[in-house]
């Protein structure tokens, strides 16, 4: 593994030479953060991306042994399908990662029962208020396009999405460019944690990452923080 490569103005990078490695040293990061939160005030919270990435390592964090009953999850962004849906980050969630040690996190998730995401933002953000926060950590996945959280590029309601002044913990949006209605955390909202870290594998969005800034990819509003510190944690596929 390289050691990582840190200066006031960029993020960190922790490469690993596996997928597999990476899995479990970020299980193993989130598991001791979350019990020094716990030790401090008593509570520890995660939110979480869903998408294939983070599967393995959701797997290993239920596995590591800590005072689960103190930690509450939340999602960074959720499709607006029912929670048995193959699509959904709640089902993800609880598939991989309330099990084992983990099956007595308290999870809060994003989708209500109004039929339109636009419907349930009042309750998915009083969801998201009730939490401990700031975050212990969020962790965020990337797409092709550069998009994190449900932050697309195509999403008409970006720039409220994006409105480091906005006051909404999490917003509707319609991607575009990707199946079902969202319902996602805000800039704000993820910029209230005490990390960020962003989980990505592949040469390609290596590349993408490196591309992220100069050509205005939403989550080059990420990259540009130094509040949080955010680090990116990478491995081959
Ligand atoms: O769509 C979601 O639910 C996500 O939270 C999204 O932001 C995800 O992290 C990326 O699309 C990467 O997804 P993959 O890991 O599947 O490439």
């Amino acid at each position: 593994m390289s050691e990582p490569t840190t200066s006031d103005s960029k993020p960190c990078w922790r490469s690993f030479d596996s997928s597999a490695e990476l899995d479990a040293a970020l299980a193993a990061h989130l598991a001791g953060a979350l019990r020094a939160d716990i030790a401090r005030r008593g509570a520890g919270s995660l939110a979480l991306s869903g998408g294939n990435t983070p599967q393995a390592m959701f797997r290993a964090l239920s596995r590591e042994q800590l005072p689960w009953t103190e930690v509450a999850l939340t999602l960074v962004d959720e499709r607006w399908v029912d929670s048995g849906h193959a699509d959904s980050n709640e089902r993800l969630l609880r598939d991989n990662l309330l099990q084992n040690a983990a099956a007595t996190a308290r999870l809060a998730g994003l989708k209500t029962p109004h039929p339109r995401a636009t419907e349930g933002e009042g309750e998915a953000n009083a969801r998201v208020a009730a939490l401990p926060r700031p975050f212990t950590a969020v962790v965020l996945g990337m797409g092709g396009d550069g998009h994190t959280a449900s932050w697309f590029p195509q999403a008409a309601n970006l720039h409220r999405l994006l409105d480091s002044r906005g006051t909404d913990l999490v917003a509707a949006t319609e991607p575009v460019t990707a199946p079902h209605a969202r319902m996602t955390l805000t800039l704000p909202a993820v910029l209230a944690s005490g990390e960020i870290i962003v989980h990505i594998t592949g040469d390609e969005k290596k590349a993408v990452l490196g591309e992220a800034i100069a050509r205005g990819y939403p989550i080059a509003a990420i990259l540009q923080q130094t509040q949080p510190p955010v680090s990116i944690w990478w491995a081959p596929q």
